[in-house]
């Protein structure tokens, strides 16, 4: 009842040439899927993602929003500019813009608020480094950041929110989490939702797991009960690698 999603982040990764071409094998190349593909890529390259991936089953959007709705905000992109570019998705609360840019669980709020003010689901990101996961306190850590990070925030639908669970340790190390540690956390990822908006729509939610996913580990992980997909960075740049884990999510 919760269908998979594949997402994709390119993060500071490929210029709007390359990913043009990139995006137009993965269009040529897709299987028929039952899972949701989604390419997540930097600002620039989303007006060739609408103009190559309208109209296909793949959808996209942006890794970041501004908290602002709109103004003198140099530098930031607003949630209806990427309404216009038809995302779908947008990341908030990445580990690296909240490590990188010092961004709150407050602030993480807000953006989730002006894309969902704008129809746009976020993909709301939580986890915890690896000193805590060492001093036991994992659990309580990330969701301290999960409910920090939807105070406030009332998606319409169960189907208006994503979360993924992407541990600081596992990112871009190789290193990761182990399929029953990721459904630990997921469930009480879970049970946190309910909590917060009830049962029905917690029940609804769609959980990402992220951190060194890859074609190998990625079925096991999607075995778990509460794993619904992932979010994935290194193994997404590669057209065959995405599309080795498109076939597994099926
Ligand atoms: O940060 C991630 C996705 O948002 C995970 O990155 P890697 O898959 O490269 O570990």
């Amino acid at each position: 009842m919760r269908r998979v999603l594949v997402a994709g982040n390119w993060k500071m990764h490929k210029v709007p040439s390359e990913a043009r071409v990139w995006l137009a094998e993965l269009k040529r190349l897709l299987p028929p899927l039952e899972a949701e593909a989604a390419i997540l890529p930097a600002f620039p390259i989303l007006p060739v993602a609408k103009e190559v991936l309208s109209e296909t089953q793949v959808a996209y959007g942006a890794q970041d929003v501004s908290a602002h709705r709109e103004g003198a905000y140099t530098g930031e992109v607003s949630a209806r500019m990427l309404k216009d570019l038809g995302c779908r998705y947008a990341i908030v609360g990445h580990s690296e813009r909240r490590r990188y840019h010092h961004e709150t669980d407050a602030l993480v709020a807000e953006k989730a608020k002006r894309l969902l003010e704008e129809g746009i689901t976020p993909i709301l990101c939580v986890g915890e480094p690896l000193e805590v996961r060492e001093r036991g306190e994992a659990e309580a850590y990330t969701l301290r950041q999960l409910l920090g990070s939807l105070e406030g925030v009332e998606p319409e639908g169960p189907e208006r929110l994503v979360i993924a669970y992407e541990p600081v340790w596992a990112i871009g190390t190789g290193k990761n989490a182990t399929p029953e540690d990721a459904e630990a956390m997921h469930r009480a990822i879970r049970k946190a939702l309910s909590e917060r908006y009830g049962e029905a729509f917690a029940s609804r939610v769609r959980i990402l797991y992220g951190g060194s996913v890859n074609p190998k580990n990625f079925a096991d992980l999607l075995s778990m009960p509460n794993v619904d997909g992932g979010l994935v960075g290194g193994a997404s740049l590669e057209l065959e690698s995405f599309l080795a884990l498109l076939r597994i999510a099926g």
